[in-house]
């Protein structure tokens, strides 16, 4: 998917909302618990109560790898019921990979190749050749993680290097590798208040926004300081939406906190 497609689907849904599907087997209904697949049945029903008010869903592979082979497949399902039948929706799959450069290449022909999802969350830690085999897939997108949402984002990323933030390093830095032009970027909703810095350095480019509702970011603050002339924000909300009932109608309120989402965020556009 084009970043245009991305923006035009934006407008027109006029959301600009993620649904992260971190699925924990303790936390869904339990009477999911009988079906053949429960972590497929569970993100079945979220996607089909959800798909018009978001943009874009976002599995964390950890919740699926937690759960071995099946958990694998209830992935692949996800990403095949969402390619088939909604293609116009943004595909993350928040793998938060990186690694040398062969090994690179194996993680980003798993996630953008054979799962085909449309991007995947990439770790910059070790640096342009661990990243670069991800930014080959041109008509994918590269997410790289920026200034997370964690406390121990305060550990490495603000701390300086020659004079200046690690994150800003990152930031400046990562345009200047081959196809750097199409990264995206992950920043926390907890920080706000860097924003308008990050703006200033990369002006155009997308940020996937996790960090709302479960760990108290603030979706006015993020839109303030964060949105850009094509919006320019994908904003995650995981716990807070999938998991605002764990009862039989686990969908429909699901789809009524992704509708209080989308109704702010239409005013915000
Ligand atoms: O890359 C991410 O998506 C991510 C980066 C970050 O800085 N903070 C963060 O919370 N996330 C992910 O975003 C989701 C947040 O989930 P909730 O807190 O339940 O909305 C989880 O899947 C996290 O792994």
């Amino acid at each position: 998917m084009t970043t245009q497609q991305l923006v035009d689907q934006i407008r027109s849904k006029k959301s600009f909302l993620c649904i992260g599907l971190d699925v924990d087997l303790d936390k869904i209904p339990e009477h999911l618990l009988e079906e053949e697949d429960p972590v497929f049945a569970f993100n079945k029903a979220i996607i089909d109560a959800t798909h018009h008010l978001a943009v874009a869903y976002k599995p964390n592979t950890a919740f699926y790898e937690a759960y071995g082979i099946k958990g694998w497949q209830a992935l692949r399902k996800t990403i095949d019921y969402l390619n088939q039948n909604h293609p116009e929706i943004f595909t993350i799959a928040d793998a938060k990979r990186g690694d040398i450069g062969n090994t690179s290449g194996m993680y980003a022909k798993a996630f953008l190749e054979d799962l085909a999802f449309d991007s995947v969350t990439v770790a910059p830690y070790m640096g342009k050749d661990s990243v670069e085999p991800f930014l080959a897939y041109e008509d994918k997108h590269t997410i790289l993680l920026a200034l997370t949402s964690n406390e121990g984002a305060f550990d490495f990323q603000t701390q300086k290097v020659d004079e200046e933030e690690l994150y800003k390093k990152v930031l400046k830095v990562s345009k200047t590798w081959k196809n750097g032009q199409n990264l995206m970027y992950v920043v926390g909703a907890t920080k706000t208040e860097f924003l308008a810095e990050i703006r200033r350095i990369i002006p155009e480019s997308f940020l996937l926004v996790p960090g709302v509702g479960a760990q108290g970011g603030r979706l006015e603050e993020v839109c303030r300081y964060g949105m850009n002339r094509n919006v320019g924000l994908l904003i995650n909300s995981s716990r807070g939406i999938i998991y605002a009932s764990q009862e039989k109608d686990f969908a429909r309120a699901a789809a009524e906190k992704a509708e209080e989402l989308q109704q702010q965020m239409s005013k915000l556009l």
